[in-house]
């Protein structure tokens, strides 16, 4: 079903952040002299940005499944994403687990985004989005390209997430990205959420 007109969630606001992410890089590094929001020049400002892309995602899936039956919650999608990030996290010489317990909390991120969007699209139905995406064709292939380079980041993140400095570098990255990203209170929520095992 197709109806008039979709109000996009800010995702096509990507390039431009990025432009404001590489600012912010810089940014950090001339203000903390290196040491506060990195650990020999690494930052979760990337590992922050894509994680906040993938909440935005979060608004066009939730367009895709309201009012049908897709349920918000998709055991089987759900495994898929995780047993995928496993194996490749292996090949990318990753902790496995460690790729499970981050891409659980992007799961519940994103969820936690559904749920609060279907609830409200509900009880202002003029507020609904007036296309719905195809879940299969166009939203999941984003998320899964989006797998792969969280899973890159963890990688190139680990030295900071053994590091002290981790939980303070976490918060630098998700407060550059949020204000970058222009995100909504909800989706502040979610990218708390999708990050919350990044330094435990
Ligand atoms: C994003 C979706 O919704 C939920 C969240 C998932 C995810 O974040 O990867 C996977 C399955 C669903 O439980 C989806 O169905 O694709």
């Amino acid at each position: 079903m197709t109806r008039a007109r979709v109000p996009r969630p800010p995702v096509r606001r990507a390039g431009g952040a990025r432009g404001w992410i590489a600012f912010a890089l810089v940014l950090c590094g001339l203000l903390t002299g290196g040491r506060q929001a990195h650990a020999g020049g690494v930052t979760f400002l990337a590992l922050a940005d894509v994680s906040a892309e993938r909440v935005q995602i979060a608004n066009l899936v939730a367009a895709a499944k309201f009012g049908t039956p897709a349920p918000i919650d998709d055991p089987a999608r759900e495994q898929v994403v995780l047993d995928t990030a496993a194996r490749r996290a292996a090949e990318l010489g990753v902790d496995p687990a460690l790729a499970v317990r981050v891409f659980r909390d992007q799961i519940e991120a994103s969820k936690l985004v559904q749920r609060a969007l279907h609830a409200r699209w509900t009880a202002h139905p003029d507020e609904a989005p007036a296309e719905r995406p195809d879940l299969e064709t166009e939203v999941r292939p984003r998320l899964d390209r989006i797998t792969e380079q969280i899973l890159r980041h963890l990688r190139d993140t680990e030295p900071l997430r053994a590091s002290p400095t981790c939980l303070r570098a976490l918060v630098v990255g998700y407060r550059v990205v949020e204000s970058a990203r222009r995100l909504d209170h909800l989706q502040e929520l979610a990218l708390g959420r999708a990050l919350l095992s990044i330094c435990v």
